[in-house]
Parts: structure tokens; sequence; C-alpha cells
């Protein structure tokens, strides 16, 4: 495989849409903050030690047992990527936009499907990501543990008895695990619902982050949730919590979208339908804009009102009209305006398509 396929395709498998409760969970992230003993964090540490970081993570991964159970590994630092690729990485979640701050010295593996990443050099020395689609992330939580039980065979993890793995940051020692879900929650924001919740949801030890992760916003009505605690809870017992958190608030999603084409089913269908009008005439349109009008869409389509797409065509949307990406499509730089053209451009023509 080769990097340049990864940023050729918009979407990584596990984002498309498949899964357990796909019709609001898009995906389950785990990521596992590990760092080599001897060597200062990453946000102190010399050049020639960051180097030494990559060399042993680099060998640590080149081995028949990882190739057999994750298949071939691609290495790849992120200085021999053009800034355009390096954005479309961050764009399918496959790096952190915090790995993007400084590049020297960095680097991420990458498994052939995408459901595996490790940045290295980031906060912590490995930032191990094993990412799938809808809600699963017990089995995420037993792939990402495997992984790290082969790194840990010849990496010396910085750990000690009493806090257990060591981190850059104090809000990760322990297990160093972030648990996480990507949830659609169209229905809870059109009924006025999604504050409460994510109040309720803080109160509870758990995290509401918008769709780039920490800092960022929530767009297309996507949220991401995930533990806060990492310290003096199993493993096992945080990835519990959530799922039972990740479930109610499914539960709730479903009653508010239920509830929404009972009582308002006119007003409804009439947001819906304009939204496919926007999507399918506009002649420019923002990420942002493009975003909340799939995400009408998406839910028109869980909802059976729109029958004739599904919730994969707009998956795929929601990624391929992204900045990088249409950069890389036109292979060449444009501005703000020229990317709102064309990607009200690809969106009429998938329309087109779609509507078919
Ligand atoms: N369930 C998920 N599905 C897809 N992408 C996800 C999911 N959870 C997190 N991400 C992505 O992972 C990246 C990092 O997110 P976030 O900042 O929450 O992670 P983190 O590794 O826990 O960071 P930190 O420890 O610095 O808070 C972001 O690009 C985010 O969108």
């Amino acid at each position: 495989m080769s990097i340049e396929k990864t940023v050729s395709r918009p979407v990584s498998n596990w984002a498309k849409g498949d899964g357990p409760e796909s019709d609001i969970v898009i995906s389950s992230r785990i990521r596992l903050a590990r760092n080599i003993s001897g060597y200062a964090f990453p946000h102190t540490m010399s050049n020639q030690a960051a180097d030494e970081i990559l060399n042993a993570v680099r060998l640590a991964v080149d081995n028949d047992e990882v190739r057999q159970e994750f298949g071939p590994l691609e290495f790849v630092r992120l200085e021999e990527l053009s800034p355009v690729e390096r954005q479309i990485l961050l764009e399918k979640h496959l790096i952190s936009p915090q790995l993007l701050e400084d590049i020297k010295n960095r680097a991420v593996i990458l498994s052939e499907d995408e459901s595996l990443s490790i940045m290295i050099n980031e906060e912590d020395h490995l930032r191990i990501q094993l990412f799938l689609p809808g809600l699963q992330l017990e089995e995420a939580w037993q792939k990402a543990n495997r992984v790290d039980d082969l790194l840990e065979k010849t990496l010396d993890y910085a750990f000690c008895e009493q806090r257990g793995y060591l981190t850059a940051c104090p809000t990760n020692v322990g297990t160093g695990l972030r648990a996480s879900v990507m949830l659609h929650l169209p229905a809870l924001v059109i009924a006025g619902q999604i504050n409460n919740i994510i109040t309720a949801i803080s109160q509870l030890g758990l995290a509401v982050r918008g769709y780039y992760g920490e800092g960022t916003k929530a767009v297309g009505h996507l949220f991401q949730i995930s533990n806060q605690i990492t310290l003096g809870q199993a493993e096992e017992e945080i990835i519990r919590n959530l799922l039972t958190v990740a479930r109610q608030i499914i539960n709730q999603e479903r009653s508010a979208r239920a509830a929404l084409y009972k009582n308002n089913k006119s007003q409804l269908e009439d947001k819906i339908f304009r939204s496919l009008g926007i999507l399918s005439y506009s002649r420019m349109i923002t990420t942002e804009e493009a975003l909340t009008m799939l995400s009408d869409v998406r839910l028109g389509i869980a909802l059976g009102i729109l029958d004739n797409l599904t919730q994969r065509d707009i998956n795929e949307l929601m990624m391929l009209i992204r900045p990088a990406f249409l950069q890389k499509m036109a292979a060449r730089e444009m501005t703000a305006q020229e990317r709102d053209t064309e990607r009200a451009r690809i969106i009429r023509l998938r329309m087109e398509k779609l509507k078919k």
C-alpha cells in the first residue's frame, strides 16, 4: 500500500456508515497514550531523542505477528507529505490537529484498511488509535489492546505500578485510554434537548467534543463523546460506562426522531426537502452549510422520508467535500471561494446521480 492511496480515498471504510447502530453511531475509537521509558516527553525532548523514538517505533511494528494481524503497515514522516496531504489525513481523522502543530520529527503509522493509526511524537511518544464502524467499542478495545501488547514486546513503556502508564498530561495517566463514539444527533438538536444532554453527560465524567476532537466545534450535528477519567478505573469499566451512556443517548435520539416525525411531520419534511433543494441547486456552499444540510438529509433517510438515497452516500459526501480533499481532486491550490463553488458543483452532480 502507499500513502498516495490513503490520501486519494476520501473516506476510510470505517467511516462509511456500516456497523451496529449505524443510523446514529458513525464510528467508535480507542486511543492509547504511551511513552518510552528513559526519554523526555515530546514537548521537551531533543531532536535526536525524537528521531530515536521514531526509529524504535518503526522497528517495533516491523514484525510478522503485527503484519499477520493488522496487514502491512506504512510508516510516514509528516515532513514527507505535502500540506494538502497532511490535511487530508486530518480530515479523515487518521491524525489529530495537535500532530500538525509542529511536523518536525513526527510520523504516523497506518494500516492498509486505515483502522489502525499510530501517531508518533504527538503529545505522547505514541498515540495508538483504533477505529471501527458503528458502535463497537469493546471490539475496538480488543484490537487496540492487541497492538499495544505486540509493541510492548519490543518497546520499554514508561509504567509505574502505582500510577499505571505515565503520560505527558496528567489527565491521561493510568490507562492512557480514551474511548469515544461519534454520534449523529440531529433530532436532539432540532428538539432543543442537546444542551441538557451535554450537561448531564459532563456530570457523569464524560466529555462531549466537536467533530475534530478537543477544542473543535460540532458540525453537521456530529458529536464525539468520550471518557475523561483515565486513572483508577480498569479499561473494561471505562468502556462499559461509555457504552451504557452511548446507548442511552442513542435511545433518546431515536425517541426525539419518532416524536418529531409524529408531532411535526410537515415541518420536518419541509426542513429536509429544503436542505435537499439547497444541496441540489446551490452554486456556492461552505463546508459548514453543506454539512448541516447533509445532516438533515441523513435524518430524512433514517426516517424513511427520503428513500432513493442511502446513509452511506451521505457519509461519503460529508468527507468528499472537505477543503483539502477538494484541492487534492483538483490537483491545485484553491481560494475559499473557488472551493465553495467546486463543493457545490460536486454535491449537485452527486445529488443528480443519487436521485435517479
Ligand atoms: N469516535 C470517533 N470517530 C472518528 N474520529 C474520532 C472519534 N473520536 C475521536 N476522533 C478523532 O480523533 C482526533 C483526536 O480527538 P481528541 O482530541 O478527542 O482525542 P485525544 O486523542 O483523546 O486527545 P487529547 O488527549 O489531546 O484530548 C480528532 O480528529 C477526532 O475527530
